[in-house]
């Protein structure tokens, strides 16, 4: 096992909450990717909700590569981390990446209810079509895959991913 573990999945599967709990029973950090950029948009006096999508990766892409050095620890990444080359190349070089995934009925339901709230790449496009182009991009980049769609509990989806990493 690499000595991080990176959680990826759409936004709204999860990967916060997973995260949070799967770093206190592996005795790891936990750092939130979507924070880390916060402080570094106030940095750059930007915020960081009205960039371009293509400013907006670039910013993941930079607070990501910052974690070169982390260990023991569980990085919990923004949703459209996938579309940073940089970012996943870093990722896959010090973590193992686990795809949280869910079905997108169940996405959908989870994003409906939080408000629909800002998603990279959404554009003229529907949910579904972001959906299934995400789904590619987490799939390429996972060296796990957790499916949650069957067994949604918190507890069980950190036992699954702790029993896959033991057989990783
Ligand atoms: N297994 C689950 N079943 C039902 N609801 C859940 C589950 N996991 C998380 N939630 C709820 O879904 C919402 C989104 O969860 P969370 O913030 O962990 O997702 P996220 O993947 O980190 O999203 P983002 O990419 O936007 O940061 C929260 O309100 C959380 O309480
Ligand atoms: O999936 C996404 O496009 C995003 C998910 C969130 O974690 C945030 O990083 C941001 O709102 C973009
Ligand atoms: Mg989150």
């Amino acid at each position: 096992m690499r000595k991080n573990l990176a959680l990826i999945g759409m936004a709204g599967v999860g990967k916060s909450t997973t995260g949070k709990s799967l770093a206190e029973q592996l005795g790891y950090d936990c750092i939130e990717c979507d924070s880390l950029m916060t402080i570094e948009a106030q940095k750059r006096g930007v915020n960081k909700f009205l960039l371009s999508d293509a400013d907006f990766i670039a910013l993941e892409g930079d607070v990501i590569c910052s974690l070169a050095n982390a260990e023991r620890t569980v990085i919990d990444t923004g949703g459209s981390a996938v579309y940073s080359a940089d970012a996943m190349r870093l990722l896959k070089t010090i973590a193992t990446t686990v795809y949280l995934k869910d079905s997108i009925e169940d996405i959908k339901q989870r994003f409906i209810a939080r408000g629909q709230p800002h998603v990279v790449g959404i554009g003229a496009r529907t949910f579904e079509e972001l959906f299934l182009e995400r789904n590619c991009l987490y799939e390429q980049y996972a060296d796990i895959v957790v499916d949650i769609s069957t067994h949604p509990a918190l507890a069980h989806t950190v036992q699954e991913i702790v029993d896959a990493l033991g057989q990783n």
